[in-house]
């Protein structure tokens, strides 16, 4: 972060603690400790609902557990400093518990799948009367002091409160600034993109709800302590979900201190309107609060930190994007000699119900060589490529591929696939739109670094090397369609993969782009990784391939160098029909 920005965040992290010590009204004492809790607990939600991207409406539910296990304890003699850290621990536990079914779902149906985990919580508080107090709820012995988190005065409890907000603060910018962060956007933009590039999708979310959920939780101690009284309804409430994932929403998503933003901002209309207009009209601060929230949502769509950025002009996602062409890196002086097979298909079987999309499929790949497959449309060529990459089981067969050390290897999922070392683009382009082209080559780079500065430094040299470098600050969605595709083999070549399978990369660019990128694929090659390529464009299949294969109807027709191919009857016939055939035998 530059040092500008450090030195503002600094000043207005210090003016959230020193207004109200210099104001000294209980009242506004009251107003700054809510914006501590409310810009912890929606910091710490952002790392699941804005960073990974699934929209939690059951956060309460951690925040609750951590409300309960605080004054359980303390009922029992012990300290809530000890209390924070068992609900915590209970709250980790039920997020894994309860994340784990819940990640296969998408959109607004993981949002459903947490409320109805947040009535299941409500409804068990309610039920277990001798352990929570049933709906009558729970109330704090009354001890005062440090040791119990409850004070007469206010101030401790703004220390508290301030303190657990930096806590979340910091967790969440050092999720977003080291490699989980960059895998959880990656996944929350593609997740298939994500896989293929080594990350395990599953691990990555369930290690940021943990601490989302723990976070959640010591807060959730320290506010029923600053509250005396908790009751089911209250605590594991769908309002209370909705404000925590709201202040985020309108603050800026994905963002580190968009919900903290989103909390300055609204916590103190939420509890003035209340103050002032709930005297006087019933229900009117909830019309105030309203009307506010859709004046943000309408007119600042990527909340208030999107607004701020616009203001001060850093949100200029074309920076650089028409900037012109750039040459591919030179190629090497000498091509390495073909090796032996570096990966082996056997028998590849796939059905998908009665259609038979490969039948027996069986080739190898040699060392440093490049094997272009082909075949009209829907011959099965993408589904062996999902076969060779772990993102498609087949229903009989293997794929063996040879390990740096020379040992052959079964890989199975994705993560296996890019751990051994192959590498695979997608037909539609897949990138994490939301991220510079820079931070898209990273999510790469990681899979050999973790460090960030390595990743970033490798990242460089990829995009350099790739012609990408005059994009590198520029964000993925606005790249042209040539841009994107060469973006797509950066990514995966920041893995420095061994075997690389390029799925139509050369489909809808222009004619200089298509003789950039054989350049770049020779010189790729030259660098003795082993390049499985599906193409359809016959000029980059004849000038870049060693050998060919013709798949049609799930079956490989033809094999052999590019020109025999071409002339093969059968392989005519597949593109062309045979009518072409006979009319002109
Ligand atoms: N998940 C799926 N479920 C059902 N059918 C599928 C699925 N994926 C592919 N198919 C079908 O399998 C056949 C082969 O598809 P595949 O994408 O592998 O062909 P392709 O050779 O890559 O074609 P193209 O050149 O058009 O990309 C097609 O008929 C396709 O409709």
């Amino acid at each position: 972060m530059p040092r500008l920005h450090l030195a503002a965040l600094a000043v207005f992290l210090a003016a959230i603690f020193i207004t109200p010590v210099v104001i000294g009204d209980q009242f506004i004492y009251h107003v700054f400790i809510t914006i501590c809790l409310f810009a912890g607990l929606s910091t710490a939600w952002n790392i699941v609902g804005g960073f990974a991207g699934q929209l939690s409406l059951g956060h309460a539910i951690f925040y609750g557990i951590g409300a309960y296990a605080g004054i359980i304890l303390m009922n029992h003699g012990i300290s809530p400093w000890i209390g924070m850290f068992v609900g915590a621990a209970v709250a980790v536990l039920a997020a894994v518990v309860i994340s784990y079914p819940c990640f296969r779902l998408k959109g607004p149906f993981f949002a459903l799948a947490t409320i109805a985990f947040l009535e299941v919580f409500r409804v068990l508080a309610l039920h277990f009367r001798d352990f929570t107090g049933g709906a009558t709820g729970l109330m704090i012995p009354l001890r005062f002091g440090w040791e119990w988190m409850v004070f007469r005065e206010r101030l401790p409890a703004l220390i508290i409160a301030f303190g657990m907000m930096l806590v979340a603060l910091a967790a969440a910018w050092w999720i977003r600034s080291h490699r989980l962060g960059f895998y959880l956007v990656a996944t929350r933009e593609r997740e298939s993109a994500a896989q293929a590039a080594g990350v395990s999708t599953v691990r990555v979310r369930l290690v940021a709800v943990s601490v989302s959920a723990a976070l959640c939780a010591m807060i959730g101690t320290f506010h029923a302590m600053y509250l005396t009284f908790i009751e089911p309804a209250a605590v594991f409430s769908l309002t209370m979900s909705i404000q925590i994932a709201m202040f985020a929403l309108i603050g800026g998503i994905g963002t580190v201190f968009g919900p903290l933003i989103g909390a300055v901002f609204l916590v103190p209309i939420s509890e003035l309107s209340r103050g002032w207009l709930g005297a006087h009209a019933l229900g009117l601060h909830g019309f105030v609060y309203g009307v506010v929230l859709v004046l943000v949502v309408l007119f600042m769509p990527n909340g208030l930190m999107g607004a701020l950025k616009r203001l001060t002009g850093k949100a200029d996602p074309q920076r650089g994007v028409q900037a012109g062409a750039v040459a591919a890196a030179p190629r090497a002086a000498e091509r390495p000699p073909i090796g032996g097979d570096i990966l082996v298909a056997e028998r590849l079987d796939k059905h998908f119900g009665g259609l038979h999309v490969t039948n027996d499929v069986s080739f190898s790949l040699k060392e440093g060589e490049i094997l272009a497959l082909i075949g009209p449309n829907g011959a099965g060529k993408t589904t062996v490529f999902n076969m060779l990459s772990g993102f498609l089981a087949a229903d009989s067969g293997s794929v063996r591929v040879r390990d740096a050390d020379g040992s052959f290897q079964t890989p199975v999922t994705p993560g296996d696939f890019a751990a051994i070392g192959v590498g695979r683009t997608f037909q539609i382009v897949q990138p994490f739109a939301a991220m510079t082209v820079e931070e898209n080559i990273m999510v790469g780079a990681f899979h050999r670094f973790r460090d960030v500065g390595d990743a970033r430094e490798a990242a460089r040299e990829t995009a350099h090397r790739m012609g990408l470098a005059p994009w590198l600050d520029a964000e993925a969605r606005g790249l042209t369609i040539g841009g994107l595709k060469r973006l797509e083999v950066a990514r995966v070549m920041a893995m420095q993969p061994r075997i690389l399978l390029l799925d139509e990369v050369m489909a809808g660019i222009n004619q200089t782009d298509v003789r950039r990128a054989i350049d770049l694929m020779l010189s790729i090659r030259d660098t003795g990784v082993s390049i499985i390529a599906i193409e359809h464009v016959m000029q980059a299949v004849m000038s870049l391939s060693d050998r060919v294969i013709v798949l049609n109807s799930g079956q490989i027709i033809a094999e052999g160098r590019p020109n025999d191919v071409v002339r093969d009857p059968t392989v005519i016939e597949a593109y062309l029909g045979k009518e072409f055939t006979h009319a002109h035998a």
